[in-house]
């Protein structure tokens, strides 16, 4: 496998705060990575790192280039939505088709068309006139005609509805992603995502938390519905975490055999907003 992404100690400070502390990870092509934390925790300032958008400490390379030195060329293989949000209001479509062509020399005005002429969308209409999942429909048109090895997408889906959030990524997995290609995308709504990642990657404090693939982390984290009458045995296994569901205790175990948790109940894997609380919780302790 080949790592599009390697970041080796890296660190972002403003003035004395240390935003990103000395965070080293790798990304593989043809992965779907999600950079998950609470707010701060330096997410925004990891992607802008891996797109030249500001300054760092330590080693990154992204598609074989340096970022603050090779910014330009790397734009040309990168594709980047901050929140849909951002196409200006007074911009007609057509208009804002004919600018991303000219000022982007892979994109595909074809798949443009084919993209846009499944909505809704009238060429001649401003963004101003779209609806909110419009203007999704609209920016995801043109990303993804750009022919782009790295796809980055920092909590794109904000201020949609759930329709427009599902039909967002649907269609980003359809009609973008193959092994060619790779996505890291930042969000709140893990759940929205969690299906569709192959990767995770937690960071809070600007540390990463954990750094898995969703098989491995399928592997190494199970929760179990333990019976009364076992939980004090379960304790001893050092869970780390323990909540209560419907007067039932579950608790999460990491790297414990799973014969053994099977002794005491009921096991499936946790979903990634169960292991999130957990890992953030654990860090507080
Ligand atoms: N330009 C800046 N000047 C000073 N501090 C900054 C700047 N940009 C970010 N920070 C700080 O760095 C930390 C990390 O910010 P960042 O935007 O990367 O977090 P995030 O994980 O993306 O958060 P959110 O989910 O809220 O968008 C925060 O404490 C933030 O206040």
């Amino acid at each position: 496998m080949s790592a599009i992404i390697t970041a080796s100690g890296l660190s972002k400070s403003y003035g004395s705060f240390h935003a990103v502390k000395s965070v080293s990870f790798s990304i593989e092509r043809g992965k779907i990575v999600g950079l998950v934390g609470p707010n701060g925790a330096g997410k925004t300032t990891v992607l802008k790192a891996i797109l030249g958008l500001t300054s760092y400490n330590g080693k990154l390379d992204v598609l074989g280039y340096d970022p603050q030195t090779q910014r330009d060329l790397l734009m040309q293989k990168v594709c980047f939505i901050a929140d849909v949000a951002v196409l200006p209001k007074w911009l007609k479509v057509c208009e804002a088709v004919e600018f991303v062509t000219q000022v982007h020399p892979h994109f595909n005005l074809e798949r443009a068309k084919y993209f846009l002429n499944k909505t809704k969308i009238n060429w001649n209409s401003k963004v101003k006139e779209l609806s909110k999942g419009m203007v999704a429909q609209l920016h995801l048109a043109l990303v993804m005609s750009i022919e782009a090895e790295l796809l980055v997408l920092d909590e794109p889906t904000l201020g949609l509805d759930i329709l427009y959030r599902k039909e967002f990524y649907n269609q980003l997995l359809a009609e973008f992603f193959d092994e060619g290609r790779s996505i890291v995308v930042t969000t709140h709504q893990i759940e929205e995502v969690e299906n569709l990642l192959t990767d995770l990657i937690f960071i809070r404090d600007g540390e990463i938390v954990l750094d898995a693939s969703m098989d491995e982390i399928g592997q190494k984290y199970v929760e179990v519905m333990v019976r009364r009458e076992d939980i004090e045995k379960a304790q001893a296994l050092n869970p780390v975490m323990e909540r209560e569901v419907f007067g039932r205790k579950v608790f999460l175990f990491e790297g414990v055999a799973k014969d053994v948790l099977e002794t005491l109940g009921e096991t499936h894997s946790p979903s990634v907003a169960d292991l999130f609380v957990a890992k953030m919780k654990e860090r507080q302790l």
